[in-house]
């Protein structure tokens, strides 16, 4: 596993507890040695246990010896240099993974792009994994499902046989482009769903909001290759719901702040873990104009992070140029 965060650390868990081997890479000295000897990782997943027989270094050479499977998960605007790092360490044989739900500014490619890219590997070798799977939950063992995707079905169906436990039921498609981008939409998503709780609106709001930004997110995603039903099940709607739901969620927490009035470069500095979403909107806003898609949710999202418009006017009234009432379907 690269990186030991808290999605890399819990989905480390829950290959451990499959019954695999696992070794995590973390940057710093001592996060590696908490998690190797106390079964800890206590900044990310405050008061779990790891299982015993997992282990983490900051050696990622020690890491990736022998690895059948490489899974990753950094923040998604890093990975390319992550990459280039350990490039030559990886095995040839190797399935590479990604765990990430983000696209990358400055070229928007999905991470499976970007690992393809970076490693030169057949896309038969890579995957992706998302779906509802926040991670504090998983780690407390709360039962979940995940989807496992990639362009090759047995790739597909090897990883979600190592990510399976009694806690975690992974199922499998060949939609990577789907189910990537539900991971990234829905962020975005879930950024305008904290606006409108930290502004104070009630359920409406936030009904109509993630009921029009899942449409978005089919229409952006089907323009790019996707098919509609990933976008209808755990890796769209699926975790649209939970992170839009979910006081976990750093996203949703962004925008919560976002809401109050905080500034874009003060969420930042509050945050100390990843929210893919405030880098995502960018690209996914250049990816939309380049297929003639309109994301109305997710341009007031950039709107209001850029501060040019103020939270409180975030409403799916406000989805469309024309004056003309719009067919809902
Ligand atoms: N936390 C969650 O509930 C879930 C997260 N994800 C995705 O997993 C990916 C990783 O997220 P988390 O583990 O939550 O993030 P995190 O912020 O908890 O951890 C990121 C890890 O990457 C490491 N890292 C390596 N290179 C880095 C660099 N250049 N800059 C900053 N950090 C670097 C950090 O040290 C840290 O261990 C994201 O794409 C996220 O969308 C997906 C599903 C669930
Ligand atoms: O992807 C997630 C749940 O599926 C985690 O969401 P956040 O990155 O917003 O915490």
């Amino acid at each position: 596993m690269l990186g030991a965060g808290s999605w890399g650390t819990t989905f480390s868990k829950v290959l451990a507890d499959g019954g695999s081997d696992v070794a995590i890479w973390a940057r710093r000295t001592e996060l590696a040695r908490e998690i190797s000897q106390a079964k800890r990782n206590s900044d990310y997943l405050p008061g779990i246990n790891l299982p015993r027989t997992l282990w983490a270094s900051p050696n990622v050479a020690e890491v990736l010896d022998g690895a059948e499977m490489v899974f990753v998960s950094v923040p998604s605007q890093s990975l390319r240099e992550n990459l280039a790092a350990v490039r030559d360490l990886i095995p040839p044989e190797a399935i590479v993974v990604s765990l990430m739900k983000g696209v990358e500014r400055g070229t928007a490619r999905r991470m499976s792009q970007v690992i393809r890219e970076e490693l030169g590997a057949d896309p038969a070798q890579i995957a992706v994994i998302s779906g509802p799977n926040l991670a504090l939950e998983i780690a407390k063992e709360e039962p979940t499902a995940s989807v496992v995707s990639s362009e090759n079905l047995a790739t597909a169906t090897l990883v979600a046989m190592a990510a399976r436990t009694d806690y975690l039921r992974s199922f499998v498609n060949t939609d990577v482009i789907g189910t990537e981008f539900g991971g990234v939409l829905k962020n975005l998503i879930a950024v305008a769903i904290g606006i409108v709780d930290g502004v104070g609106y009630g359920e409406n709001t936030k009904a109509s909001i993630i009921t029009r930004g899942l449409v978005e997110m089919t229409e952006f995603a089907v323009a790019y290759g996707a098919r509609p039903e990933t976008l209808a099940g755990l890796a769209g709607l699926g975790d649209l719901i939970a992170t839009c739901e979910s006081p976990l969620s750093r996203n949703n927490t962004a925008g919560r702040l976002l809401g109050q009035g905080y500034s874009f470069t003060d969420v930042v500095a509050q945050m100390n873990q990843t929210a893919e979403g405030l880098a995502s909107v960018a690209p996914i806003l250049e990816l939309a104009m380049a297929k003639g898609v309109e994301m109305p949710i997710v341009s007031q999202v950039a709107e209001v992070l850029a501060g040019t418009m103020n939270p409180k006017d975030i409403a799916p009234h406000l989805t469309s140029n024309s004056d003309e009432p719009q067919p809902e379907n």
